[in-house]
């Protein structure tokens, strides 16, 4: 018997009523079935700690106990605590979820339960369109793509018709979403709720998830040599996202068919304030027979580093043309990375003393931090060089309020529209800053900076002194 009672933990679990949520003790998660002997089941979640979300069901009648104690969920949640955890962690599957797509979440019951709040969750129809053609059940017109293998990177997406910057290639739901606080659990315990979490989904959702690809350190494939089969294709496919300022990692089996490329054709944000869903769009002209590309790491870094990270995590030789130009080229292309970095860094910090009326008083580097419309170019006309089209939102967004700063009407409005542009499809449409650029194009007079550095000339002296 692998189960424990633990006394400290017995305290931290009151959340979930009536369950016996102490497992400790040594198990291989791998060779457990769902075991429910094994397994701590609560009956349903208690109401005094679910505040601010939606109440959980009522109690059931004494009879109706075992078929619904865990509704809405579809099968019973299982969970695990320990000393250090204020919450247990618990994996809560709702098969049904994104019309049969389902969803395995492992995180606290008070988050569960306020994910249960969300769009994606209160009305499913607003999901009808995604998921379209990664799910068995939908029968819609073909997608922008087919799943082809390519020589030397596995499977690929390939573009069948031609996609223009904005289009969206294809949305989808998490089958997946782990709590990042999964990884304060012993690591068999965490495997163990992965293993379950996956175990739980329906069986389109399932087979999805085994014909990923998993690198892990000690295996080149998904082989049987791999140790943990469940992490290696979680760390290999999932996407960071934060929901309700949590971090949490996503699995989309359909998003994680794209390859990488350093200077991507497509780029990607998670909806997570309303449908819970990753939308893909193209950000660059695609042409059909063309691959779909994301970067899996910010490209803003040196060759060197890019290729270390991308051997090191995702176990590949990067032969992306940014990696693979002559060393002549790729010089160049670091250099203007390292420009790039420079120049942001200085608008950013201009950008975040805007509002702030004692700017010099707690500066450590006594000051003004200089900036112009120039340079607001520069950092966009480097971003184009080296083709980045994901990161090019924020270097708008600068442009967009420099210009405001020097009271150029047009060129700030020029600006903001291609940083609401830009920034919808790699931070989402309802971002902040999506949201403070298309007030800016709409009146860029009503911008916080408007005029500020009016007395300023382009080249940064003051007028009439410089
Ligand atoms: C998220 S998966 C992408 C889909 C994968 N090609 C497949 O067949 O399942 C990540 C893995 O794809 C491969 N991969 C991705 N981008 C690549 C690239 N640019 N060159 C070579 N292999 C790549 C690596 O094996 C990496 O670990």
């Amino acid at each position: 018997d692998t189960i424990h009672q633990n006394p400290i933990i017995a305290e931290a679990c009151p959340l979930l009523s009536h369950a016996q949520c102490h497992i400790s003790g040594p198990f291989n998660p791998l060779e457990l079935e769902v075991n429910t002997s094994q397994i701590i089941t609560p009956p349903y979640v208690s109401q005094s700690h679910v505040q601010d979300n939606p109440p959980p069901p009522p109690a059931p009648e004494e009879e109706d106990l075992k078929e619904t104690d865990y509704s809405p969920w579809t099968t019973p949640p299982q969970c695990f605590t320990n000393a250090n955890l204020t919450s247990p962690i618990c994996v809560f599957t709702d098969a049904t979820f994104a019309s049969g797509r389902g969803i395995s979440i492992i995180t606290t019951a008070e988050r569960a339960y306020a994910l249960l709040n969300k769009p994606a969750f209160t009305h499913p129809d607003l999901l009808s369109s995604v998921n379209i053609n990664q799910n068995q059940n939908h029968t819609h017109s073909a997608p922008p793509y087919e799943l082809r293998n390519i020589p030397g990177r596995g499977r690929g997406l390939i573009a069948t018709r031609t996609l223009h910057r904005g289009d969206p290639i294809f949305a989808s739901t998490p089958i997946l979403l782990l709590d990042a606080a999964a990884y304060d659990l012993a690591p068999n315990e965490t495997s163990f709720l992965t293993n379950l979490a996956i175990a739980n989904l329906p069986t389109a959702s399932r087979v999805q998830f085994w014909k990923l690809l998993g690198h892990s350190a000690s295996s080149s494939s998904s082989s049987s040599s791999d140790p943990n089969p469940i992490e290696s294709r979680i760390t290999t496919n999932a996407f960071q996202v934060s929901i309700n300022d949590v971090e949490h990692y996503a699995l989309l089996p359909t998003t994680s068919m794209l390859n990488h490329d350093c200077r991507p054709n497509a780029d990607y944000f998670f909806d997570s304030a309303t449908l819970l869903t990753h939308h893909v769009h193209a950000t660059r002209t695609i042409y059909p027979g063309e691959e779909i590309t994301i970067t899996y790491i910010s490209n803003e870094k040196p060759r060197h580093k890019r290729r270390q990270m991308l051997k090191q995590n995702w176990g590949f030789e990067c032969k992306c043309s940014a990696c693979a130009a002559h060393p002549a080229l790729t010089k160049e292309s670091d250099e203007r990375v390292m420009q790039i970095g420079m120049l942001k860094k200085r608008l950013r910090r201009w950008e975040e003393r805007g509002g702030d009326d004692d700017e010099n008083e707690d500066d450590e580097d006594d000051g003004e931090v200089r900036v112009t419309p120039a340079m607001a170019d520069t950092l966009i006309s480097l971003y184009e060089q080296e083709r980045l089209w994901t990161g090019i939102g924020e270097a708008y967004r600068f442009a967009a309020q420099v210009y405001a700063a020097f009271g150029r009407e047009w060129g700030a409005v020029r600006y903001a529209r291609l940083a609401v542009e830009f920034g919808m499809l790699a931070r989402g449409f309802y971002d902040e800053d999506v949201l403070l650029m298309k007030g800016l194009a709409a009146d860029p007079r009503s911008f916080w900076g408007w005029g500020r550095e009016v007395a300023r000339t382009e080249e940064g002296s003051e007028a009439g002194r410089g």
